[in-house]
């Protein structure tokens, strides 16, 4: 399972840094989120992780600096769900949560039995067992979702990189996936980094966020400390109210004037 470490990244396109000097430590089994207004370059951050992007600066995991493994060492390590993914529609959803396998089987092999109950268990936890013979064009937009995040869990990566993963999920589907992945940092060690635009989830599931506003790092630092009215009024410029949960997590709610 995987320490994260990012020193002073900057990440973009063409030479243009879009996030620029992102500096944080994530120990095995943490969870980080990524927030922050529509074009903040959050994306950009993830995928600079996953090394679908250029960067600078230094992003170590386990030590070892991400852009010298090879493309199938990384594939081992790091587990990615993008924001809007190209499925190949041909597959079904049990043929499609195999190719998270892939990385782990030897050259020219193919997936055995032991890769068969991880897709089944995976399916099973996202509620999509029922699902697992259906072709993928036929999914709504959340079960494909599901299915995306079921490839992903299947590859039992210790870094899962997941960009805004509760995306057209209802709020029950989103809470299960979202413990799902709880489960896997607290059992497993799995260490995760999520983009997310609902700020009550964000606080719920991460143990620090990091705002992004403008490619600009603005705070970061536990929920509670990270999550203010004014923060909120002048990175999203949204008039909000902070309430309490049950648990003490911070709820972030829109208000009207
Ligand atoms: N392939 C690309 N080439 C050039 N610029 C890009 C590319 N992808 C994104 N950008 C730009 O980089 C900036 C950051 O985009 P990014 O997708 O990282 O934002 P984000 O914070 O994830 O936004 P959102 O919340 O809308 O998903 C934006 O200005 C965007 O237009």
């Amino acid at each position: 399972m995987a320490e994260l470490e990012l020193r002073s990244v900057s990440a973009g396109y063409k030479g243009e840094m879009v996030v620029r000097e992102v500096t944080a430590r994530l120990p095995r089994g943490s969870w980080l989120a990524i927030i922050g207004p529509n074009g903040a370059g959050k994306s950009t951050l993830l995928k600079a992780i996953t090394g679908i992007t250029e960067h600078s600066g230094e992003i170590l995991l386990d030590g070892a600096p991400i852009r010298a493994m090879s493309a199938r060492e990384r594939a081992r390590a790091v587990g990615y769900a993008p924001q809007t993914p190209v499925v190949p529609e041909g597959l079904t959803v049990t043929d499609y949560a195999l190719l998270g396998r892939t990385p782990h089987l030897g050259l020219l092999a193919r997936e055995g039995r032991s890769d068969l109950v991880i897709v089944r268990e995976v399916l099973a936890r996202l509620d999509l067992d029922h699902l697992a013979d259906r072709p993928l064009r036929t999914l709504s937009g959340g079960e494909r979702q599901r299915a995306v995040l079921a490839r992903v869990l299947a590859q039992q990566a210790g870094l899962l990189l997941l960009d805004e993963p509760t995306t057209g999920l209802d709020v029950g589907h989103a809470q299960a996936l979202l413990e799902l992945v709880d489960r896997l940092r607290r059992a497993d060690g799995t260490t995760v980094v999520s983009t997310l635009h609902d700020l009550t989830l964000a606080a719920q599931y991460a143990d620090e966020l990091v705002l992004v506003d403008n490619g600009d790092v603005v705070a970061v630092g536990p929920p509670t400390e990270v999550l203010t009215v004014e923060r909120v009024a002048t990175h999203y410029g949204a008039k909000v109210a902070i309430l309490a949960a049950p648990d003490g997590t911070p709820v972030v709610t829109p208000v009207r004037t």
